[in-house]
Order: structure tokens, then C-alpha cells, then sequence
């Protein structure tokens, strides 16, 4: 039987999902020594691709791969959030608004906003009635209303300390985010079977991943 394909986004979400994988008995092994190597299919049920995270959609909706695991941020950004099976308790962070101390959000003047994620950005603007000029940059977005590029930036905070370690505050929250494995609807059909013990180990890896830390933090 042809192995299912699964974009897995590289970087954070790959590293918090790898022992998931690995709990729902997949061998992972060549993830876990990967190199500059980009498939892995040493699970011959699995084939993983390793991709950035707004590429998983790409290849999803083309059909080149069945599964992807990716941020919900990066769903929510690309409007795609309809593909979502199974939400994963990792990745957890937030969306806020956020800049300085001196920061006047009743300001008169149209604010401009620096983000990673202008269509997050956009929509919440509108949903409060708000005209707001929005700039897009590729990352350390923290930087933008300390050097005067922005009024104040939309942008994930997990720990707190990026936002703390450069003086920045919260001005509002927004959406909370984490990592979901989204399937291609025709790829559903296809391969059911698989794609549903697929979840359910992952699940189940999951639901004794986070009562362990449970049970830690309470010990
Ligand atoms: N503190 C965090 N900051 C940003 N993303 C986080 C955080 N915690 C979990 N995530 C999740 O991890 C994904 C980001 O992973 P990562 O930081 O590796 O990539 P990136 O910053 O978007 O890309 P790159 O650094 O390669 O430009 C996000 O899409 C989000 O779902
Ligand atoms: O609340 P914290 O735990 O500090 O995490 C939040 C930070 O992490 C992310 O940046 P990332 O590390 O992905 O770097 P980037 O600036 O290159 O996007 C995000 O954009 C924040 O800057």
C-alpha cells in the first residue's frame, strides 16, 4: 500500500510534534537525525515531508501530500481553517496587540500595525471598526514600534518574553493559536482507514502527553 504523505512544518511545530509521532508508534528515526534531508520515510505506512509553514496548504490543496501538521495561525492567516481534523495540544500561544509603554490606542491619528500576519491583522481591525494602516515584515516584528516603523505590532506571544525583554505590554488579545493536522478532503475519502488510525494514535498520544504534564505539574 502507498505510505500517506505528510507535510510537517519545519522548525518549532516539527520539534513538538516529533515525540507525538514517535508515542503514536511511527518510526521517526530518520527525523530524529535528519541533516539537510527533507523526506523521511523510514515508517513505511509514512512518508514525511519537511516544509515551511505556509507551504503546507500549497502542497495540501494540490493534493501533492494527504496530511499536513501545521500552526493554526498560519491556517487562520491563509483562510483555510475548514481542513482542520485534529487539533494538538502543542504550539500553544496567542495572538495580542501589542507596543509601548506610550502607546495610545484611543490615538487619533490612522495607527499602522507591523505584522507577520496582515490578513489576522486586517480582519481583527475590522471586527473592531477600525481603519488601521498595515505594514508586513518577515520577523523580528518586536523591533518595528521600538524604532518607529509601526504604532504597534499584531504578532504570537507564547512565554512573554520577547514582548518583556523589549518593554513592549498587551493592548488586547486575539485568537489563541496551536498546532492542528489538517487532511486533504478528497485524500479523506481516499485513504480513510488510515488517515483515522493516523488520528487516533496521534490522539490518544496527545491525551497522555498532556496528563502527564498534568501530573507533573501537580506533583
Ligand atoms: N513562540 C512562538 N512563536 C511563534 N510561533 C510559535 C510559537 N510557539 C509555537 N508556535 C507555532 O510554531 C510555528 C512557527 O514555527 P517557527 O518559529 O519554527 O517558524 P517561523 O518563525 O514562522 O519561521 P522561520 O523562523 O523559519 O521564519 C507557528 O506557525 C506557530 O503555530
Ligand atoms: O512569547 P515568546 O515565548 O517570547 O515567543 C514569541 C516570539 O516568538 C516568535 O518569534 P520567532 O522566535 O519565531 O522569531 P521571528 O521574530 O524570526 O519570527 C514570535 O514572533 C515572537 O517574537
Amino acid at each position: 500500500m502507498e505510505p500517506i504523505k505528510i507535510a510537517l512544518t519545519k522548525g518549532r511545530t516539527e520539534q513538538q510534534v516529533l515525540p507525538l509521532l514517535e508515542a503514536s508508534g511511527i518510526d521517526c528515526s530518520g527525523l530524529r537525525n535528519k541533516g539537510r534531508k527533507l523526506i523521511f520515510n523510514d515508517d513505511p505506512r509514512y512518508e514525511f515531508i519537511l516544509v515551511k509553514g505556509p507551504d503546507v496548504l500549497t502542497y495540501l490543496n494540490n493534493g501533492s501530500v494527504q496530511v499536513g501538521i501545521v500552526g493554526s495561525d498560519i491556517l487562520d492567516e491563509q483562510g483555510n481553517s475548514q481542513y482542520a481534523m485534529l487539533n494538538l495540544s502543542v504550539g500553544q500561544c496567542r495572538f495580542v496587540l501589542a507596543s509601548t509603554a506610550d502607546f495610545n490606542p484611543q490615538q487619533q491619528r490612522r495607527k499602522i500595525i507591523a505584522t507577520k500576519y496582515p490578513n489576522i491583522t486586517k480582519r481583527y481591525f475590522e471586527g473592531i471598526g477600525e481603519d488601521v494602516e498595515i505594514i508586513k515584515i518577515e520577523g523580528s516584528v518586536e523591533l518595528s514600534p521600538l524604532i518607529g516603523l509601526a504604532d504597534a505590532i499584531v504578532d504570537i506571544v507564547e512565554t512573554g518574553n520577547t514582548l518583556r525583554e523589549n518593554n513592549l505590554r498587551v493592548y488586547a488579545k486575539l485568537q489563541p493559536v496551536n498546532t492542528k493536522l489538517v487532511v486533504n478532503r478528497l485524500a479523506l475519502r481516499q485513504y480513510q482507514p488510515q488517515i483515522k488510525t493516523l488520528i487516533d494514535h496521534l490522539q490518544t498520544a496527545d491525551q497522555a502527553a498532556v496528563e502527564k504534564k498534568l501530573v507533573k505539574e501537580r506533583s
